[in-house]
């Protein structure tokens, strides 16, 4: 009947005759649309508030047509009952039919009959209207013509339909992603109105507060379920709520939110986690910032050693701890410098923030510009595609520990100067700024001020990062550390080990103290282990130490390497057996400083072969 309707899967439509008084029409219809015409469109609109109920417009030439049709049953007196409706050309069609035309408003069934009767005794012989109306003169045996809607009425009234269907169920989809959403939430979630009732609850909730039957609470006032929290007084404060609560045994941390958006009722969102998951969480972010490298592992209470120096640079480190400003940490390789750069950050207000560290001499310089301020996607070929977060904006609110900073070329000098003064980075490729707020601790252990004087290092840059500083004594100038170095990594290997501790001898004690350990802490650390790798028995002696060739190394150490003129060093000679981190510890040196070996080596065998060409 209907044709060129636009077609949805998801809608089926229905036609039915209805006719009748509001009783009949009160029938359960289970469609969600209903579209009918006239007195049953209002009849039925008030039945259904639910419902959307569109009308079918009769148009004036609807009722013209009816009306022309009088003609053939020679009508003098037409009564014209219908709902709602205003004809300006009343003259016209009474022309047109040949007949006079009374129009009697008609509102339901029982104002119809009332019509039809006062018509009747109107002397109208020809009666106009629509399905009621030709009901009720049926009944009668009075001449009647029934309205007919044309098709475009009823085309036009169904597109409308079925654009309301549409939006239904956009919106139910739209509905339904969001109670998806809300149940695989891992947080409880409640929502009560202003009168403390719970309008909606999540599956989670559900769980919380052991409820069984869905929908069982919704209605119901939230009191007894979050029974301990003051929700009226929020409610009334309008403001932000936090507790932990106890609810079936269990502890929760419980988030309460005001709600007043401008179309919602006033009420509340109630969230609830279990403190369990939250530990459990924080665990495995922090878990996953230490893998990242992004968290400090080191307080003050790992820094062994009571000299003197010692003990001051930790007083002075702990008070810095309290401040912002930038601090230099100044040592020979493997003398503490990181440990103080991680105690500082953990000892401060930041402690909660990242904790970021490179090594500026471990990348050369393209890459380290990338790595400290990160990059746009497409900045420059083989860039990744979505760009690269750099390490400042990781460090944001906290630390970033610039490593052998001595090192850092002059170029990127300038940089760095300018993001310390500004406080924000630009990344590479990028036309923004985005504003940090960084700590910076650096270390190094070259000296800066004969760079600067050799014009490697700008000293603008130098004064920026030394507002504080720290300069760690070796071990050889503070040999009262050794021992108790000495006993702690003992103790603390032979117990990763399952080996028991061994006791050294007087004897031994002064091998160890009087050794140079170019190689600092680090170098200590690992002559420990190796003792308790190689050692089966409970004691070290001098012999052991002879014997196990201890302080083997001792000559091809850093020291030894450092004589630049030597490039027949022990690191070349090792060198192409070993992996990295291997020679590292066999020549007692951290991988930085291995780092540097290498590239002043190759430095060195450059300078060897341009002196051979020339
Ligand atoms: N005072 C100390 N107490 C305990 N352990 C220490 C101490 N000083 C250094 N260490 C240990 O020695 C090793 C080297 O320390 P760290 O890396 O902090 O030295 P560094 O000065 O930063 O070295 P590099 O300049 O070579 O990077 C680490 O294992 C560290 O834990």
């Amino acid at each position: 009947m209907v044709k060129k309707l636009p077609q949805y899967d998801d809608v089926q439509i229905e036609t039915t005759y209805v006719f009748g008084t509001p009783e009949v029409l009160a029938q359960n219809w289970d469609a969600e649309i209903l579209v009918a015409r006239g007195m049953t469109h209002d009849v039925l609109k008030e039945l259904f508030p639910e419902k959307h109920v569109i009308r079918i417009q009769l148009s004036s030439f609807d009722i013209f047509d009816a009306l022309v049709q009088c003609r053939h049953e020679h009508a003098k007196k037409i009564a014209l009952c219908i709902h709602n409706i205003e004809i300006n050309c009343l003259k016209d069609l009474e022309q047109a039919c040949g007949a006079s035309i009374t129009i009697y408003d008609v509102q339901n069934e029982m104002t119809t009959e009332e019509a039809v009767s006062k018509a009747l005794a109107d002397g109208a012989d020809v009666f106009v209207g629509a399905g009621t109306m030709c009901g009720i003169c049926d009944r009668m045996g009075l001449k009647r013509i029934h309205i007919h809607t044309k098709h475009d009425a009823v085309e036009i009234a169904m597109i409308e339909a079925l654009n309301t269907a549409r939006t239904i169920n956009l919106e139910r989809a739209r509905a339904d992603i969001i109670r998806i959403m809300l149940n695989h939430s891992e947080e409880g979630v409640l929502a009560i109105n202003g009168q403390g009732k719970i309008v909606n609850i999540n599956n989670q909730a559900y769980r919380v507060f052991q409820l069984t039957t869905v929908g069982e609470v919704i209605g119901q006032p939230a009191e007894p379920l979050v029974s301990t929290v003051e929700w009226k007084d929020f409610l009334k404060n309008n403001s932000e709520k936090e507790k932990i609560l106890r609810i079936k045994g269990k502890d929760y941390y419980v988030q309460y939110k005001p709600l007043n958006e401008e179309e919602l009722e006033t009420g509340a969102l109630i969230f609830i986690r279990s403190t369990d998951r939250i530990i459990e969480e924080e665990r495995k972010i922090r878990k996953g910032l230490s893998e990242k490298g992004l968290t400090a592992k080191y307080t003050f209470k790992d820094i062994l050693g009571h000299s003197r120096a010692i003990r001051e640079n930790i007083q002075m480190a702990e008070r810095y701890s309290r401040v912002n400003s930038n601090v230099l940490i100044v040592g020979e390789t493997g003398t503490g410098k990181e440990l103080f750069a991680h105690s500082i950050h953990q000892a401060s207000k930041r402690s909660n923030q990242p904790f970021v560290a490179l090594n500026c001499a471990a990348l050369p310089e393209n890459l380290l510009e990338s790595e400290l301020f990160g990059y746009e996607a497409g900045a420059f070929s083989g860039a990744a595609k979505g760009g690269k977060v750099g390490l400042f904006e990781l460090a944001h609110r906290g630390t970033i520990f610039l490593d052998e900073i001595g090192e850092i070329p002059i170029i990127l000098q300038a940089k760095l100067l300018r993001v310390l003064q500004e406080k924000e980075i630009r990344r590479i490729g990028s036309t923004s700024v985005h504003p940090i707020d960084v700590r910076v601790i650096s270390a190094t252990n070259i000296n800066i001020e004969e760079k600067i004087k050799e014009g490697q290092f700008r000293s603008d840059l130098y004064y920026r990062l030394n507002l504080l500083d720290i300069t760690i004594p070796p071990l050889r100038e503070r040999k009262e550390d050794i021992q108790e170095l000495v006993d702690a990594y003992l103790t603390r290997f032979a117990c990763e080990m399952g080996k028991s501790i061994p006791k050294v001898t007087p004897e031994a004690a002064r091998l160890l103290t009087e050794h140079s350990w170019p190689g600092n802490v680090r170098e200590l650390r690992n002559i420990c282990e190796r003792l308790i790798v190689l050692n089966d028995t409970d004691v070290i002696d001098a012999e052991l130490l002879r014997q196990l060739k201890i302080f083997r190394e001792d000559k091809c150490s850093v020291h030894a390497i450092s004589e630049e003129e030597d490039p027949d060093s022990v690191y070349s000679r090792l060198k192409p057996k070993k992996k990295k981190k291997d020679l590292a510890e066999e020549l007692g040196v951290s991988r930085t400083t291995l780092w540097r070996m290498a590239k002043r080596q190759s430095e060195l065998e450059k300078k060897r072969r341009e002196q051979q060409e020339s």
